[in-house]
């Protein structure tokens, strides 16, 4: 019988997708020892076959549906424009693969629901890459607030942003790969204040639109149950810094480059400023891979730091946002 100190055999990771971030999710991958990427899935074989070999991945898929019926996979990491999570998660979870899925888990709270039923009925993990959450930086943050070391939590702000270039059939802009600020880097501030709100009980929103109709920018103010506030910004437009603040009765914490912070710096009301600082292992993705290989090896099928219930809830909010400033997706209706 093994015991808690046998070697544990690898985590077999199979990726969907072979953009940008799949090359990032794959760097930090590398940095976790049970981890092994075995498979790669594209939508063409020539695509499939340069990814594999240029990160030296034993088999190359040139269709999404071989790489989820490839049973040596034990997680898939679907890594696609945010149109093409729903159908690509359904299948991995169809054909009995764990999923982890890149941000926002979904175009709508509605794809969201079926994704989750789907893990439920299959009996497959599935989580939402909200990597920001998994960072030890995090951890510490949330250790702190619990330890009530700035008193109760009262008002939440996030900003993220970047000045893209504008392609009006790109992810970031095209309205067919559901693209805008607030589904490519909104989530993250959504999310963030998620950790504090708990439920939304009001979110209010104001957007500037790109030429093709989605939001460019989106200023966002959310209320929750506790009465805690929060004020969030996202731009694909500009490049609005990278900067959150949590003010709680008796001090705050300000992270700078928040969504995976490597520090931040907690003022305790009355004290000098004290500085945290936790380095990343690789490029961050490594806490996220680290995470899935824990509630792998729980059975679990979900992650308590990324819960179904609250990938819903931030799904919920985003079509609420989507609702105020008027951007629908073509299929969405309305
Ligand atoms: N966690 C993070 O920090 C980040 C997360 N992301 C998220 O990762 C996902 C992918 O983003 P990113 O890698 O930047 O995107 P890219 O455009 O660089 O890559 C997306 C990949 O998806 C596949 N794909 C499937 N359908 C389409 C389609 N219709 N048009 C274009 N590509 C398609 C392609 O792979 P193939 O040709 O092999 O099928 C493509 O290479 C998004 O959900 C995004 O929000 C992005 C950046 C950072
Ligand atoms: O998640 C993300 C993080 O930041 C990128 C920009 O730097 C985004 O485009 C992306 O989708």
């Amino acid at each position: 019988m093994p015991d808690d100190t046998s070697p544990q055999p690898p985590v077999r990771w199979g990726i969907l997708g072979t953009g940008k971030i799949a090359q990032r999710f794959v760097t930090g991958l590398r940095a976790v020892d049970d981890a092994e990427v075995v498979a790669v899935g594209s939508r063409s074989e020539e695509t499939a076959r340069r990814f594999a070999d240029t990160w030296d991945i034993p088999r190359a898929h040139g269709d999404y549906a071989d790489l989820a019926a490839d049973t040596g996979v034990d997680v898939v990491y679907v890594a696609t424009p945010h149109n093409v999570h729903h159908r690509a998660t359904l299948m991995c979870l169809e054909a009995g693969r764990h999923v982890l899925c890149e941000k926002p888990l979904a175009v709508n709270a509605a794809e969201a629901a079926e994704m989750v039923d789907a893990a439920k009925r299959r009996g497959r993990f599935l989580m939402e890459g909200m990597w920001t959450r998994f960072a030890p930086a995090m951890a510490e943050v949330r250790k702190l607030l619990a330890d009530g070391a700035i008193g109760e939590v009262r008002m939440v702000t996030a900003t993220i942003g970047g000045r893209m270039d504008y392609d009006p059939q790109g992810r970031l802009f095209a309205p067919e790969l559901a693209g805008g600020a607030l589904l490519d880097v909104g989530v993250y501030p959504v999310a963030f204040a998620s950790m504090f709100l708990g439920e939304f009980t009001g979110i209010q929103a104001q957007a500037h639109k790109a030429p093709t109709g989605v939001d460019a920018q989106v200023a966002m103010s959310v209320t929750g149950r506790n009465g805690v506030l929060g004020v969030l910004g996202c731009s694909i437009e500009a490049p609005i810094p990278r900067r959150a603040d949590i003010v709680g009765t008796g001090g705050s914490i300000a992270l700078t480059d928040w969504f995976c912070p490597t520090g931040f710096v907690l003022r305790r009301a009355g004290a000098e400023p004290e500085e945290f600082s936790f380095p990343h292992r690789a490029n961050g993705f490594e806490y996220e891979v680290m995470e899935v290989h824990r509630r792998l090896r729980e059975q679990a099928l979900e992650s308590p730091l990324m819960p179904w219930a609250e990938s819903l809830r931030i799904a919920e909010a985003l079509d609420a946002v989507r609702a105020d400033i008027g951007v629908t997706y073509p299929g969405e209706g309305g």
